[in-house]
């Protein structure tokens, strides 16, 4: 039997709009990757970086396993670095976070797993009235509809989100969800 929680570090995006590779971009110093390792860490059985081989030079090996999108999906965006998980580390339950997010913390995550109930597929937070599906987590019993999709050429998130069973959780605080995109982003939130 597998693990309970793995944690997904998503981790194998461009960063087109920001220019250069956004998970070593800094907050006080700090890696914006490292925000992301650092709010999973404590509440994971196993923590995975998922990543290409371009970018993997960029992480620390400290506290996690650096591993690749499948070969089949990947560069297909955040469900291909979930599915890579999914298949390679079979557990009951997936933690997802961006690398974008250096405002996120351990307590979000810990009250979306204190909202599991059975016979649901995702726990997805809403955020000042607006879905935020890649922190978020998702049951095992989603790989094979993210499977279905990816051959399909399906990348969206909220497509998957439709066939699915999921709760949605309000959050108040938007702060942890801050996301940054780009480098007006980076000015207004990290600089500002
Ligand atoms: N493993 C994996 N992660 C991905 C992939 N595409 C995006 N991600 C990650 O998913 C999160 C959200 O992606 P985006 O905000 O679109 O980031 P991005 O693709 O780097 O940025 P843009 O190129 O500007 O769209 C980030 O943490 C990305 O690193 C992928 O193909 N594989």
């Amino acid at each position: 039997m597998g693990k309970r929680y793995v944690g997904v570090v998503l981790a194998g995006g461009q960063s087109r709009r920001f220019g250069t590779a956004k998970a070593i971009a800094k907050k006080n110093n700090k890696a914006f990757y490292k925000y992301s390792i650092d709010a999973l860490a404590p509440i994971v059985d196993c923590l995975l970086v998922v990543t290409n081989s371009n970018l993997e030079h960029i992480f620390d090996k400290e506290k996690t396993k650096i591993i690749h999108d499948t070969k089949k999906y990947q560069g297909q965006g955040p469900l291909a670095g979930i599915f890579t998980a999914m298949e390679k580390y079979p557990a009951e339950w997936y933690i997802a976070v961006p690398i974008d997010v250096p405002f996120v913390e351990t307590w979000v995550y810990e009250h979306l797993i204190s909202q599991i109930e059975h016979g649901v597929d995702a726990i997805i937070p809403i955020v000042a009235g607006k879905r935020q599906p890649l922190i978020a987590i998702y049951h095992s019993s989603t790989r094979n509809l993210i499977e279905k999709g990816l051959n399909k050429g399906e990348r969206s998130v909220q497509k998957l989100l439709e066939k699915c069973t999921i709760k949605y959780v309000p959050f108040d605080e938007e702060g942890p969800f801050i996301n940054i995109n780009d480098v007006i982003d980076y000015q207004q939130y990290i600089e500002g």
